[in-house]
């Protein structure tokens, strides 16, 4: 016998060791038993025989034939793990697709026995649901424990596993038979190897393929399932400029070395795209795999076109918004090699590649690289993590760097490199800030330029952070604004749905409510959000086609590409949207930008705000002008003085950078400081101040650290539960390993109805 550590997708806080006569590989997957089920488990490693007490129990199926994950990635897993102090089940789930772990379903099927009961009146209404479904299966949930007992005893019913879904994914595949190629789909067959059914049947017809395949001129084999890919036309690859050529060859010089970061700092449209592409290119050109990671899903499309136009079906993607099976499908193709190009948001940062060679990270600085519930990770962080473990260059890209990352480029951490212009000789837009007076949510200024860029043909964009028709309804006759009843959050009215909605935890109801204070039915609505926004474009320009793209527009990828594809035809003049049109963009025929309310989240109590806007501002600016035309860009704004602004207008990173970084030297913030925060939430608001207490006075006893509060968090209350925080500071991410680890085992003493949350570095502290 020998024995294996395992993990299995359970909350334990370390792994299970389990026997197996055959060696396993680390990496594969097995089925084991746990208690009366069966679940599938990872192998991690070979260990001694366990003395202890209990009882070792034994494999009993070995579900891969070669190791799925990586050795790399393995390790790569349990250092997140560890770092996070998060159970490793746990860690594992998050990483891999769901059905990767699924537990196993049992299914039940009619035996012939129970036909015939059904047939002869003998068995009982449950069983006679069988006579009018399809499928002679069901799962466990169709009948009752009692029942099932019987039907299992009378042999009415069997029982069986379900291991499909543990399987990848397939479907036919074409594959060109050799020969002379004779008509237009046997040549492009041969051109291209193997393509799937799927797609010749929907190029060249239906009898094209069938004929193929009778005159054997093609046969058929099984292959991972190819996903279909957004169409968004992605033109010819231009070649690199000077500029872009000389860095691209500076990252190559450095291929060789292993593990290096490149912060790629390039002004918006600069063309860092096709950076990461030609080292892209040099990398697979060595037999090596490439890491791309994207901030949103909204950006998956852009960066998937070129690197598909580039690369074809080696290119897979990872994302939350590809239904799960979608998400199963790319993520065997990777795990199979046959795809050695991952394009994808945070979760992608887990894909089984082989044999890394590089990972980019493009707009690194980005909020959404951190995962905010469940477990808080920094994808851009951890991406940094990787590529040292896997002893691989990572690119860090962005025309707005965070702070952290600029700061350790300055000081010599990372290497920098700067692309300051456009290509063949585009400008960047003129910017210009307008002082916002009145409630009015456009400046004439603002108006007068939408007229001219209208009437020039050209197309338009709006930016304004805010989604549904008014972000704040206020009683006439008491004042009172209409909040959430479980979060210290203003509802926001939501015009076309007929709803006030809060946008933490959805709740909702019909508008308008009596007012819950006074019974009031008026009601005052206050500011404006993107749907009113758009609807008061249509009355000033009612020739206008406007379109708005935010998350209430655009629920799915489809509903995204329709989008950007009607916007590049020239389909669209006015496009109004929340941050999903900040960024990564390129949309050649948009010449005018305008931020309705350019210090929205600046008022936020936390040390990035300052950053956060700054970035948002330069991105959405840098959405005019990319095309053939120049681009104009209008802030508006109240605080016409504040440095953020100051700096936005003159599109100057450093003054913003040097700023920043002595207020946050000043404060102790990072990137001079680590943190670490701690929220304790409960139902009864004495009870999270009673737990947030006792933390606090915790880690009071731990001289390295520095304890802030507790405190109630900005946001009081979220979701019917109230919030207390501890801020913990220190100069080393590891003098918190230990009192955390402790405190967790403490924790776990504590009341149940407390919930503790831990965020390592944390990037908001609402
Ligand atoms: N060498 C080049 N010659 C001509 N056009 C180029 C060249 N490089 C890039 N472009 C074009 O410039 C535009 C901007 O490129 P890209 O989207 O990669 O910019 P970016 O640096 O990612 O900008 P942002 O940070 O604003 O997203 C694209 O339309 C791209 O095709
Ligand atoms: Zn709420």
């Amino acid at each position: 016998m020998r024995f294996y550590n395992l993990v299995l997708p359970v909350p334990l806080p370390g792994a299970l060791v389990y026997a197996s006569k055959a060696p396993l590989l680390p990496g594969v997957r097995v089925l084991v038993p746990v208690k009366t089920r069966r679940m599938v488990g990872v192998v991690l490693e070979e260990v001694p025989e366990p003395s202890g007490p209990w009882e070792i129990r034994e494999v009993e199926e070995v579900l891969d034939q070669e190791p799925l994950i990586p050795q790399e990635l393995l390790r790569f897993l349990l250092w997140c793990q560890g770092y996070y102090l998060a159970p490793p089940g746990e860690v594992f789930r998050l990483a891999f697709p769901p059905g990767f772990f699924r537990e196993i379903r049992r299914r039940y099927r009619l035996t012939p026995a129970g036909r015939q009961a059904l047939a002869e009146g003998r068995a009982p209404e449950a069983l006679s649901w069988f006579r009018k479904a399809r499928s002679l299966r069901a799962t466990r949930s169709r009948f009752t424990e009692a029942e099932l007992s019987e039907f299992l005893a009378r042999g009415w019913l069997s029982e069986e596993e379900d291991l499909s879904r543990l399987r990848p994914p397939e479907e036919p595949w074409l594959e060109f038979a050799g020969g002379e190629p004779l008509g237009e789909a046997e040549r492009f067959l041969a051109e291209r190897g193997r393509w799937p059914r799927r797609f010749l049947e929907e190029i060249f017809g239906r009898k094209a393929v069938e004929d193929l395949l009778r005159e054997r001129r093609a046969r058929v084999v099984s292959l991972p399932r190819l996903r279909r890919g957004p169409v968004v036309e992605s033109g010819e690859r231009p070649r690199p400029s000077p500029e872009q050529l000389s860095l691209i060859r500076e990252i190559e010089r450095f291929l060789p070395q292993g593990f290096t970061v490149f912060l790629l700092h390039g002004v918006t449209g600069s063309g860092k795209t096709l950076v990461y592409l030609e080292v892209a290119e040099r990398v697979l050109a060595q037999g090596k795999s490439v890491l791309v990671l994207v901030p949103e899903i909204a950006l998956t499309p852009y960066v998937e076109t070129h690197f598909v136009a580039a690369f074809g079906r080696e290119v897979a993607v990872l994302h939350s918004a590809l239904s799960p099976s979608a998400r199963a499908a790319e993520w065997f193709r990777v795990a199979r090699g046959e795809a050695r190009v991952v394009v994808g948001t945070r979760l992608a940062l887990f894909a089984p590649l082989r044999d890394l060679g590089l990972i980019v990270v493009d707009e690194e600085h980005d909020p959404s690289y951190k995962q905010a519930e469940r477990l808080p990770y920094q994808a851009r962080d951890l991406a940094l993590m990787r590529g040292r473990m896997a002893g691989v260059p990572v690119i860090l890209g962005s025309a707005t760097p965070s702070v952290k990352s600029f700061y350790f480029a300055r000081t010599g951490r990372y290497r920098y490199l700067r692309l300051k212009s456009r290509p063949s000789g585009r400008r960047l837009p003129e910017v210009e800030l307008v002082r916002l007076s009145g409630p009015e949510p456009f400046s004439s200024r603002l108006l007068e330029a939408l007229s001219e860029t209208l009437s020039r043909g050209e197309q338009a964009l709006l930016f304004l952070n805010r989604r549904g028709y008014a972000p704040a309804v206020y009683c006439r006759e008491c004042g009172e604004v209409l909040g959430c009843p479980n979060c210290s959050l203003t509802l926001t009215y939501h015009r076309a749905r007929g709803l006030l909605l809060c946008h933490f935890c959805g709740h909702e109801v019909r508008a308008f409510p009596l007012c819950p204070h006074c019974q009031g039915t008026a009601f005052r609505l206050s500011g404006s959000g993107t749907e009113r926004i758009e609807e008061e474009l249509r009355k000033y320009f009612p020739g206008a086609e406007v379109a708005r793209l935010d998350r209430d527009t655009v629920t799915s990828e489809k509903r995204l590409t329709d989008l950007l594809r009607r916007l590049r035809r020239g389909e669209i003049q006015i496009l109004v949207g929340t941050q999903m049109v900040a960024q990564g963009h390129d949309l050649p025929g948009v010449t005018l930008v305008g931020v309705l309310l350019a210090e929205g989240g600046l008022h936020l109590p936390d040390y990035r705000a300052a950053e956060r806007t700054f970035q948002l501002l330069v991105q959405v600016a840098g959405r005019a002008g990319r095309g053939n035309l120049p681009g104009r860009v209008i802030l508006q704004t109240r605080l016409p003085e504040h440095y953020v602004l100051q700096a936005a207008l003159k599109q100057d990173y450093e003054a913003f950078f040097e700023e920043d970084l002595a207020r946050r030297r000043a404060f102790s913030f990072p990137p001079f400081k680590r943190l670490c925060l701690l929220l304790v939430t409960s139902v009864r608001e004495e009870k999270a101040r009673e737990g947030a207490e006792r933390a606090a006075e915790f880690f009071r006893s731990w001289p390295e650290l520095e304890v802030l509060g507790p405190a109630p968090a900005p946001l009081a209350r979220l979701a019917g539960r109230f919030r207390w925080q501890v801020l913990l500071r220190a100069p080393r991410a590891s003098a918190f390993d230990r009192p955390l680890q402790r405190f967790l085992e403490e924790v776990s003493r504590w009341p149940s109805g407390l919930r503790v949350t831990l965020d390592r570095d944390p990037e908001e502290l609402l």
